[in-house]
């Protein structure tokens, strides 16, 4: 047994193979459709966890749907700068990029992290392709703009922290076409070359709406969004998720998530969800079964 496969053995026959049928409406309502993952880097600190993610993908492909991942990876940037005595801090969820951090974003997400994913995928018998913003002119982007809450009208700079300008899907649809699996490094990269730390979360937004996806899939380290008593909500609304910017209940890395996630489902991706990375084949609970799971933003 790999460390990958759940073990079975109490399972009778009659069982798997209803979880199996349980699976076909899913199979053929989702069949051709785009699936955009965001697969966020505190769901894959586990060697476990990576492989169930890599075969799961590979598992969607070959039932005729069509996953693109963008992946992300804050905790293996702060390990990296740990090495080289640097602590990494974030502003609104952001972290704040000087030169020397960019140089270890590029390293860490467009290498390490990247290839880490293309290379179990491959090993499990998929096809994937590796991207950063700069092939194929995938995603440009210019200097984030960050609001200063203390100062109203000003703006604080977070160094080389990226926001979307414009994203060409044209490489990642042909690759689609062609049987391979896209795995998108969250790197944009600006008119003049400079390249841009953007948060995952918006690039898997944004691209979730540009090739008009049928699911937007975000996952993380928690069971779902939770309210002030620490309660999973199992949906939420625009209307709600106003509330909870204004009195504070969403804080740090869940701003960008939520506000990408509602600007997906607002520009038409027929659902959003935002589920817990850390349980073993996550995403085929997601995608192929009934089971409610995590949190649903809903567009109105
Ligand atoms: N209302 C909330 N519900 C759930 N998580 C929240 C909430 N507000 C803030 N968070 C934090 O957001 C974190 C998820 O965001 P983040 O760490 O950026 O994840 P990822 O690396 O997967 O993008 C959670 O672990 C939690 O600490
Ligand atoms: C600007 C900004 O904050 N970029 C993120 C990019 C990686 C990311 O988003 O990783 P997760 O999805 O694992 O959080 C960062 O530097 O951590």
């Amino acid at each position: 047994m790999t460390d990958s496969t759940v073990d079975l053995t109490g399972v009778s026959p009659q069982s798997k193979a209803e979880i199996l049928a349980e699976a076909l409406p899913y199979i053929r309502k989702f069949h051709g459709k785009t699936i955009v993952v965001k697969y966020g880097g505190n769901a894959m600190t586990e060697e476990h966890l990576k492989h169930g993610f890599a075969r799961d993908v590979i598992l969607l492909k070959l039932v005729g749907m069509n996953p693109v991942v963008v992946h992300g990876g804050g905790p293996q940037i702060d390990n990296a700068l740990k090495k080289i005595g640097k602590q990494g801090t974030f502003v609104q969820g952001m972290r704040i990029t000087d030169e020397e951090t960019m140089e270890v974003v590029e390293w860490v997400l467009g290498g390490e992290v990247q290839q880490d994913i293309v290379m179990l995928i491959n090993h499990y018998g998929g096809q994937a392709v590796g991207l950063t913003g700069k092939d194929g002119g995938l995603i440009r982007a210019r200097k984030m703009q960050m609001p200063d809450k203390e100062k109203p009208g000003q703006f604080l700079d977070i160094g080389f922290v990226g926001e979307i300008e414009a994203i060409n899907p044209a490489v990642v649809k042909a690759l689609q076409d062609d049987a391979f699996i896209p795995i998108i490094s969250p790197i944009g990269f600006g008119d003049d070359g400079q390249a841009y730390n953007i948060n995952a979360d918006l690039v898997a937004g944004k691209i979730a709406e540009i090739l008009k996806a049928e699911k937007l899939i975000m996952m993380t380290n928690i069971a779902g969004v939770q309210n002030k008593a620490g309660e999973l909500l199992t949906d939420l609304s625009a209307r709600e998720i106003d509330e909870m910017f204004a009195d504070g209940t969403i804080s740090g890395g869940m701003l960008p998530k939520i506000s990408s996630a509602l600007d997906a489902a607002k520009s038409g991706v027929n659902t959003v969800h935002i589920i817990d990375g850390r349980i073993e084949h996550s995403l085929l609970l997601e995608v192929l079964t009934e089971q409610a799971f995590g949190t649903m933003i809903r567009s109105h």
